[in-house]
């Protein structure tokens, strides 16, 4: 791989906005540069580490708030975690004396309030922005509450150390926030971990169905930012060698400002440490400057908050653009040539031909892959499905097919692990089997294509391809990181075997066309060892010669052994690729025979309920000559 291709796969494969970086730099410079010329003691040693000083704790908690943002949540009560922690610890550290029970006490206040904060909003499920500003509310409250709105001081010359210690000059909060930043964002980059957050904030519920326990990966996420508090409240508690209810006030404008000012998009899914950095950086040097032109408070706050305006304003018109810039590319699609141009189909082209695909009709089914038996399930009052009841033998695709609301997508979800069943059995390879979730069913050998299509759109086609199976390896030996040469390199491998044209492993999803989507979500199912498929209305927005390039691939994993489960309202789909069908109304199966056995008519009938069900099937024979039409 060249370098310009790596720099280039560098740029897909980490979403962020390098431009809006660069420009972020300079203005940083243009503001030191101005501060320095205007204010004679700008550019001092101790002016610099004093900005630096101020700087660690925002730095602090903006790897916190980056990794929320980037997954798409918030959290405004840090103020309050920060005026809360600091008392609890300034109480714990004039009561006990002791350094570490001090220490142990602010950081097991961060995780209780990141829990509590992360439990809300799993529970709740109201936006985070409204939980946490009434937590924020709650967190200032008890900081009053437990200091009796006085400061607590009166601290052992070891905490105070903490706070105050020096190494080489650089004062240690700042070496502990350089630390934690650089692991942060290494974590974020380099991980598999980091790419499931952009994953979520991409698309939460495209995560979900590859199979990222979405809801805990948050909840550890607010339990890592109130960890992150609790760094930062027990450094500034001891350098301030006191504990007060007021600190922490406008803490989290701080914050957010620098980390959206540094890039990251509030929408989620998109950002990068560097960006990140530099908002950090272009905070601490306003901040100072501010300062230095004595400026009161509320000035500061003015120009603070205007700045966050800027930084908002600059997102969206960020987040204009690329969906322009996706707009304007309109994608070709990329498939092989018709091979029956201008062949209307109708009298005498079977529905296999018009799709040009092959049926080898001697071939033999194997044995039974699946086998579900009575699945049930409800919401609320609504029977979605009450007699799930079929099976799946290995290199056999089946069709499941049913009017609208007829309980399709919830039986694959109850397969697929989406959902749990009230009621019934499924069994894979003979055995019984039972999902706690997505990621249970792809281990066990079933991978699913969602019909709401189950890509991030924000992350490069490699990454969608190995979402939930990341390839990794040990760096020097030691780091475990996430192998994207061997993301590109199995994504390269697999979409040639399926006979998928696409160039740019690394593009964005989010750029490519329906049926270039499609076929990533298909070919990220089609994984070896794969022991059943299904693809719930894979050809639903697609051309002819996309659908044929996904029945074709469906047909390719049945004749390499899979068990194939395909939803579809379009009837001449079913007839092109299916061996057997399953017809489902009002949530039952009411027909389940080979494809040879029914016609085009009779079934469309079933799946209306316009017919009875045991009405004699057709003779082979005669469904065969029947069954282009
Ligand atoms: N999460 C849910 N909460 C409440 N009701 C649901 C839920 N999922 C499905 N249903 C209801 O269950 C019934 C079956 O829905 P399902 O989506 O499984 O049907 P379908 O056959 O896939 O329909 P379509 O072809 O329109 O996609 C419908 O009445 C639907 O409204």
């Amino acid at each position: 791989m060249s370098i310009a291709s790596v720099a280039a796969n560098r740029r897909y494969l980490v979403p962020g906005e390098p431009s809006r970086r660069t420009g972020l730099a300079l203005l940083c410079v243009v503001l030191v540069a101005y501060f320095g010329i205007s204010f004679d003691n700008f550019f001092t040693v101790s002016n610099g580490l004093t900005i630096l000083m101020n700087v660690s704790a925002i730095a602090i908690a903006a790897i916190g708030a980056m990794f929320l943002l980037v997954s798409g949540n918030v959290d405004l009560s840090i103020g309050g975690q920060y005026a809360l922690i600091s008392v609890i610890t300034a109480q714990f550290a004039k009561d006990s004396g002791n350094v570490v029970v001090a220490v142990l006490a602010g950081l097991v206040a961060g995780l209780v309030l990141g829990l509590t904060n992360g439990i809300l909003v799993k529970f709740m499920k109201i936006s985070p922005l409204i939980v946490t500003l009434g937590t924020m509310a709650v967190f200032k409250g008890l900081a009053y509450l437990v200091s009796d709105g006085r400061s607590v001081f009166g601290f052992s010359d070891a905490f105070i150390f903490l706070g105050r210690a020096r190494i080489n000059e650089v004062p240690l909060p700042v070496i502990i926030a350089g630390v934690l930043f650089v692991a942060g964002g290494f974590w974020l980059l380099r991980t598999a971990g980091g790419l499931r957050l952009f994953a979520i904030g991409g698309n939460a519920q495209a995560a979900r169905l590859t199979g990222v326990n979405v809801d805990w990966a948050i909840v550890r996420l607010y339990v890592l930012n109130g960890l992150l508090m609790g760094v930062v409240a027990v450094l500034t508690t001891a350098r301030l060698g006191s504990g007060t209810p007021q600190i922490g006030t406008s803490f989290e404008l701080d914050v957010l400002t620098a980390v959206i000012l540094g890039g990251v998009g509030f929408a989620g899914g998109s950002g990068h440490p560097a960006g990140v950095f530099v908002g950090v950086a272009t905070i601490g040097v306003l901040s100072s400057g501010l300062i230095f032109a004595g400026l009161e408070d509320w000035w500061q706050q003015i120009s603070k908050g205007l700045v966050l305006l800027l930084a908002l304003g600059a997102d969206q018109i960020a987040e204009h653009r690329r969906a322009r810039s996706v707009r304007r590319e309109a994608p070709a699609e990329q498939g092989e040539p018709d091979p029956t141009p201008g062949a209307p189909p109708g009298l005498g082209v079977s529905a296999a031909d018009e799709y040009g695909l092959d049926r080898d009709t001697s071939r033999q089914p194997g044995p039974v892959v699946l086998r579900v038996d009575g699945l049930a399930r409800r919401f609320g009052s609504v029977f979605a499905l009450r007699d799930g009841t079929f099976s799946v033998r290995a290199g056999e695709v089946v069709c499941l097919v049913g009017d609208n609301g007829a309980g399709k997508s919830t039986l694959i979800k109850l397969i697929s692990g989406v959902y749990r069943p009230d009621a019934g059995r499924i069994e894979l390879d003979g055995k019984q089997v039972g999902f706690g979730g997505p990621i249970d069913a792809r281990r066990a050998g079933i991978e699913t294509v969602h019909q709401d299509l189950a890509v991030c759109p924000n992350l490069g086609v490699a990454h969608n391809l190995i979402l939930g199976d990341e390839p990794r390896r040990r760096m020097f030996g030691l780091i475990p990181v996430r192998d994207d040469g061997a993301a590109v390199t199995r994504t390269r491998e697999r979409l040639a075997s399926l006979g998928i044209t696409l160039t740019d492993m690394n593009r964005s999803v989010g750029r490519l066309s329906g049926g270039q989507r499609q076929s990533v979500a298909i070919a990220r199912a089609m994984k070896d060892g794969v022991k059943l498929v299904i693809l719930d209305e894979p050809t639903a927005a697609l051309g002819v010669t996309q659908t044929r390039n996904v029945l074709r691939i469906a047909r390719q994993a049945a004749d390499n052994g899979a068990g194939v489960i395909l939803i579809s309202h379009d009837i001449r789909t079913v007839f092109a690729v299916a061996d057997r069908v399953v017809v489902l109304r009002l949530g039952q199966v009411v027909y389940d025979d080979a494809i040879e056995r029914v016609t085009h008519t009779r079934l469309l009938h079933l799946m209306a309920g316009l017919e009875a069900v045991d009405e004699p099937a057709l003779d082979p024979a005669e469904s065969t000559v029947l069954k282009g039409h």
